[in-house]
C-alpha cells in the first residue's frame, strides 16, 4: 500500500501531477489537498480505471490533516507562479508562509513521509521545510528533496533537439547540479550519457547552458502573465515521485539529481564539499536513492573549466537563498498567523 498526497492538487501543476500519479500502478492511494476545488479534482480523477483510491479536501474540518494521514510521499507545488518581470526570489514573500504552514502539518500528522517541494523558490524553500522539521523534532535529511528534475528534463530534450533527434530525449541524461534558480542552476554537459555534436561550437554551448538555466523563463514569457511552467512541471514531478517510490520497493541503482540537505550523507557531502571549495547546507548533486530516501550524494566527477565557473557562480546566490529560508523560521516572531 503506498499513499502517495498532492498538496496544491488543484492549481496548474497540482492537477497534471495529480493525474499522473493516479496513472501511477505503484501508487494505492491519492489524497489531494488545495484551498479550493479537490472535491471536484478528486471526483473525476476517481473515475479513472487504475488502482489508488482518490481522495480531496479542503481547510475546513481538518482537511490537511485528513489529507497527510497516512501518507508515505507528499509533493507540494502550492504556492503563486510567477509573472514576466519576476525572479523566483520574488515568490518568496507568499509561498514561505505556505509552505511553512504545510511542512507544520507533515510534522505533525505524517512526520516519516518523504517530502518533495516543488514550490518556488526551492532553494529557500527546502530548507525552511527543514527548520520546521527540526522545531518539530522529526528531521530526517535522507528523505526530504527539492524537486530539481524539470532542469534535467529540460537539458534531456534540448540536448536531444541538438543532436537532432528528439526520439533520443528519453534516453539523454545530464547531470544538473547547484539549485533551482537561474544561475544556481548548473547543467553538466561535458558529462551528458550522448555528446552533443561537433558542430555545436563555444557560443552555441554557452547558449544551451543559459537555455537550460532560464528555461523556466521561456515558459513564463510564452504563457505571457498566465503563470509559469505547469504540464512539463508535473511530468518531472512524477518522473522525480515514481524513482523514489521504485526506491523503495527494493529497485536498486536508482540515481538523480535533487537539492538536498548535505547533512542527508556526510562523507558524500565531505567529499563534495571539497570539490566545491565551499561549505554549503544545501546542493543539488545526483543522490543515489534507496529505501530510506537518500544513500549517497555523488561528487561532481571531472567537470571542465567552464563548468567550473558556472559553479563557482552559483555558491553565493545558493548561499543567501539558504540562509533566507533558514532565517525565515529560526528567526520567526511567535505571533505569526497560521494556517
Ligand atoms: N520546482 C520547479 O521546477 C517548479 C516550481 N514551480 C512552482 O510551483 C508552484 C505552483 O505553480 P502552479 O501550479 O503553476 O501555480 P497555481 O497558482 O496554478 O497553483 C498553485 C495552487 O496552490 C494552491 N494553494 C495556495 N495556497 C495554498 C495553501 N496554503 N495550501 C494548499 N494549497 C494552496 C492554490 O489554490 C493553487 O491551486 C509555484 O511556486 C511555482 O513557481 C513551477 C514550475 C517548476
Ligand atoms: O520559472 C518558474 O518560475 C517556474 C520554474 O521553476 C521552472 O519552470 O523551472
Amino acid at each position: 500500500m503506498v499513499k502517495a498526497v498532492v498538496l496544491g492538487a488543484a492549481g496548474g501543476i497540482g492537477q497534471p501531477l495529480a493525474l499522473l500519479l493516479k496513472a501511477n500502478p505503484l501508487i494505492t492511494e491519492l489524497g489531494l489537498y488545495d484551498i479550493v476545488n479537490t472535491p471536484g479534482v478528486a471526483a473525476d480523477l476517481s473515475h479513472i480505471s487504475t488502482p489508488a483510491k482518490v481522495e480531496g479536501y479542503l481547510p475546513a474540518d481538518d482537511g490537511l490533516k485528513k489529507t497527510l494521514t497516512g501518507a508515505d510521499i507528499v509533493v507540494i507545488p502550492a504556492g503563486v507562479p510567477r509573472k514576466p518581470g519576476m525572479t523566483r526570489d520574488d515568490l518568496f514573500k507568499i509561498n514561505a508562509g505556505i509552505v511553512r504552514d504545510l511542512a507544520t502539518g507533515i510534522a505533525a500528522t505524517a512526520p516519516k513521509a518523504f517530502v518533495l517541494v516543488i514550490s518556488n523558490p526551492v532553494n529557500s524553500t527546502v530548507p525552511i521545510v527543514a527548520e520546521v522539521f527540526k522545531k518539530a523534532g522529526v528531521y530526517d535529511p535522507k528523505r526530504l528533496f527539492g524537486v530539481t528534475t524539470l532542469d534535467v528534463v529540460r537539458s534531456s530534450t534540448f540536448v536531444a533537439e541538438k543532436i537532432g533527434d528528439l526520439s533520443l530525449s528519453k534516453d539523454v541524461v545530464v547531470p544538473v547540479v547547484g539549485g533551482h534558480s537561474g544561475v544556481t542552476i548548473v547543467p553538466l554537459l561535458s558529462q551528458s550519457s550522448h555528446p552533443l555534436p561537433a558542430s555545436v561550437d563555444t557560443a552555441s554551448l554557452d547558449a544551451l547552458v543559459n537555455r537550460i538555466q532560464f528555461g523556466g523563463d521561456e515558459v513564463v514569457k510564452a504563457k505571457g502573465g498566465a503563470g509559469s511552467a505547469t504540464l512539463s512541471m508535473a511530468y518531472a514531478g512524477a518522473e522525480f515521485a515514481s524513482k523514489i517510490l521504485r526506491a523503495v520497493k527494493g529497485e536498486e541503482g536508482i540515481v538523480a539529481p535533487s537539492y538536498v540537505s548535505l547533512e542527508a550523507d556526510p562523507v558524500g557531502a565531505a567529499a563534495l564539499t571539497k570539490e566545491l571549495g565551499a561549505e554549503l547546507a544545501y546542493f543539488s548533486s545526483n543522490i543515489e536513492l534507496g529505501p530510506q530516501g537518500v544513500v549517497k550524494i555523488n561528487p561532481l566527477g571531472k567537470i571542465t573549466e567552464a563548468e567550473q565557473t558556472l559553479i563557482k557562480a552559483a555558491i553565493p546566490e545558493l548561499q543567501k537563498n539558504i540562509t533566507t529560508g533558514v532565517t525565515f523560521i529560526t528567526e520567526a516572531k511567535v505571533d505569526e498567523p497560521r494556517l
